[in-house]
């Protein structure tokens, strides 16, 4: 097993990175950068951890445009796959009355042709975190598989395994979704469930139970994001809630991949969970004052500046 003092990066995640087109005005759209893997790397890189990316690109514009900004946000791409095959995908993403809304264009896209073998084991071996969601199953067979051969690599190596479900009913069926998400709970160390996919995998809506319940699948951390509500945190010994941070929201898409890549990192670099869950909560709060998931991330100086104003 590798030395922990000798991995390469705090967190390596695994999935499909999307071009973001956001509606600003009734037919004009920004063009940013999402895909929520992606964006929790690059949330680890902002809050000053070493994040690697594992994906297959489009040999395209978009493509280049996701090595660029990975480069310029010192995410490690030694494992992003330029792919000839397929294209990079991308979406739109509309602001409703009840939230955000993503129209997606990724049905066969690069990503969606990862598959086993994308990884290896000494790959994983170098992160002290492999962080996959359940988008990355829902793309394809293929990178489901893929997920499911890195969780077990995962383990071998002792790198602790992160889970955020991120269920988007566009890409699969609460069942289908329930299946897998079952089988991450039970395997990964850190989870980090919202309360609408808890609510909606378990019918529980009382966040205490649905701590319980997700713990008695083995995690050592859970993380329940609870949006407006604030985050409830916990590990088998010791549970927090950690109220809110008062923002004027803009766009709240994106607020759960800031607040993975802050705990993560935080983790990693040895904070206690409620330090580490402070500093997220605060990340993913200002993240929803701005348009866009990647333009919404802030720095890491901003949330220290924040949580000093508090
Ligand atoms: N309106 C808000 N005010 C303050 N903090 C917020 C707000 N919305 C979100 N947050 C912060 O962001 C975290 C994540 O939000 P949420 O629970 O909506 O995640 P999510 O559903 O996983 O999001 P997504 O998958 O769209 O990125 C919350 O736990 C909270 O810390
Ligand atoms: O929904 C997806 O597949 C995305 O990855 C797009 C967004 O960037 C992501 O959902 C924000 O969490």
């Amino acid at each position: 097993m590798q030395a922990e003092g000798t991995r390469s990066w705090d967190v390596l995640c695994l999935g499909e990175p999307l071009v973001e087109f956001s509606e600003t005005t009734p037919g004009h759209y920004l063009r940013g950068f999402g895909g929520d893997t992606s964006n929790v790397a690059i949330a680890v890189a902002r809050s000053g951890g070493k994040a690697a990316y594992a994906t297959r690109i489009g040999n395209d514009e978009f493509g280049q445009m996701f090595v660029d900004l990975w480069d310029r946000e010192g995410v490690d791409t030694s494992r992003v796959i330029r792919d000839e095959s397929a294209p990079t995908g991308h979406y739109f993403v509309h602001q409703t009355d009840a939230g955000h809304r993503f129209s997606y264009a990724r049905k066969g896209s690069a990503a969606s042709l990862m598959r086993p073998g994308d990884l290896d084991a000494s790959t994983i071996a170098q992160a002290r975190v492999l962080h996959i969601s359940g988008i990355t199953c829902a793309i394809s067979p293929s990178a489901a598989a893929l997920a499911e051969q890195a969780a077990g690599l995962a383990r071998q190596a002792g790198t602790r395994l992160s889970f955020d479900l991120n269920y988007r009913p566009a890409l699969w069926s609460v069942d289908q979704a329930r299946g897998v998400a079952l089988s991450m709970l039970s395997q990964c160390d850190i989870a980090l469930p919202s309360l609408e996919e808890a609510e909606m995998l378990f019918g529980l809506s009382d966040p205490e139970a649905i701590i319980d319940r997700v713990l008695s699948f083995g995690p050592q951390v859970v993380a329940l994001t609870m949006g407006a509500r604030g985050v409830f945190v916990a590990t088998p010994q010791a549970r927090r809630l950690i109220a809110p941070m008062s923002v004027d929201l803009v766009d709240a898409s994106g607020a759960g991949d800031t607040f993975d890549g802050y705990f993560l990192s935080a983790m990693t670099a040895g904070d206690d969970l409620v330090e580490a869950a402070i500093r997220a909560n605060a990340a993913a709060a200002f993240s929803t004052t701005r348009r866009g998931a990647v333009a919404g991330i802030p720095a890491g100086s901003e949330v220290e500046a924040g949580l000093r104003r508090a």
